[in-house]
């Protein structure tokens, strides 16, 4: 396939590593000062794009209205999705994106819910969501953070929103779900969510080692994507089904 990378900082060059290993071909790569214009030239199976909360938008737009078939990893765009969602529709595209993309977090994410359907109704217990990550991070809570805690409140009779900490918990109201996130040096990402009551606590907890995991799960996305249309997730990818 010819991937076209949009994002050339740690992800993108973590991406390249393992694309060329499956036998891909880099045909671009793109920081913030090249050019998505040169990617109208060429031909390109799928591009990749992970760069900035700020450009996603606008790259993906880029992406649709050239008829190139497009994995996003930038996270923090979601209210944007509409729009996105509609240019897709409107000129029958192929766009992919998960907050996540390693097959880890993606298994994490279906017993974040089960979990959270059981604990329904223990209302005993205290429901809490924590992430690490690295110092560049520009975004928080991280994407995967909000994923996890919408799989909470969508499971939830008491819990109607989130509520943000950073590097200490949140002061929240009976309806409110706390995520801290905390910055530290060189962290991939982590995400831990743990139910505490006076007598026990319930904890499940992802570790990512490195950017491998994530970088993976771009390039068997853009695999999956290629030759689609529509709006895709990892569950599809994985072919992991919602009860
Ligand atoms: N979904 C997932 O599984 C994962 C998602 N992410 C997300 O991916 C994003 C990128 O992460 P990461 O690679 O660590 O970040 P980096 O800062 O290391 O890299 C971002 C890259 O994007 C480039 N860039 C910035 N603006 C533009 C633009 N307008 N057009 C094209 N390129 C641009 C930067 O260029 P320059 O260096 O010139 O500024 C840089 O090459 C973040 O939103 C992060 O949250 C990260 C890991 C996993
Ligand atoms: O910025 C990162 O590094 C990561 N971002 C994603 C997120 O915001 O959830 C995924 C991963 O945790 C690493």
């Amino acid at each position: 396939m010819k991937i076209a990378l949009i994002g050339y900082g740690k992800m993108g060059k973590a991406i390249e590593e393992i694309a060329v290993q499956r036998g891909h071909e880099i045909v671009a790569k793109i920081d913030a000062t090249g050019s998505l214009e040169s990617l109208a030239d060429q031909q390109v199976d799928v591009a990749i794009e992970f760069t900035r909360p700020d450009a996603a938008v606008q790259n993906i737009l880029f992406c649709i209205e050239k008829g190139i078939p497009v994995v996003v990893g930038t996270t923090a765009w979601n209210h944007e999705f509409p729009r996105v969602k509609a240019a897709v529709e409107t000129k029958n595209g192929a766009m992919l994106y998960a907050s996540n993309f390693s097959v880890g977090v993606n298994i994490f994410f279906e017993i974040n819910r089960r979990l959270a359907q059981l604990m329904n109704p223990h209302t005993e217990y205290t429901v809490n969501i924590e992430e690490i990550h690295h110092l560049q991070k520009l975004d928080a809570p991280s994407g995967t953070a909000v994923s996890i805690a919408n799989d909470i409140l969508g499971n939830s009779s008491s819990l109607k929103q989130w509520k943000l900490g950073e590097e200490s918990a949140p002061e929240v109201q009976s309806d409110e779900l706390a995520i801290t996130s905390f910055r530290q040096p060189d962290v991939p990402g982590t995400h831990v969510v743990s139910y505490r009551s006076e007598v026990d606590t319930i904890e499940i907890r992802h570790e990512a080692h490195s950017r491998k995991g994530f970088a993976l799960g771009a390039v068997i996305a853009a695999e999956f994507l290629n030759g689609k249309k529509g709006i895709f997730t990892m569950s599809d990818v994985l072919k992991i089904t919602h009860k």
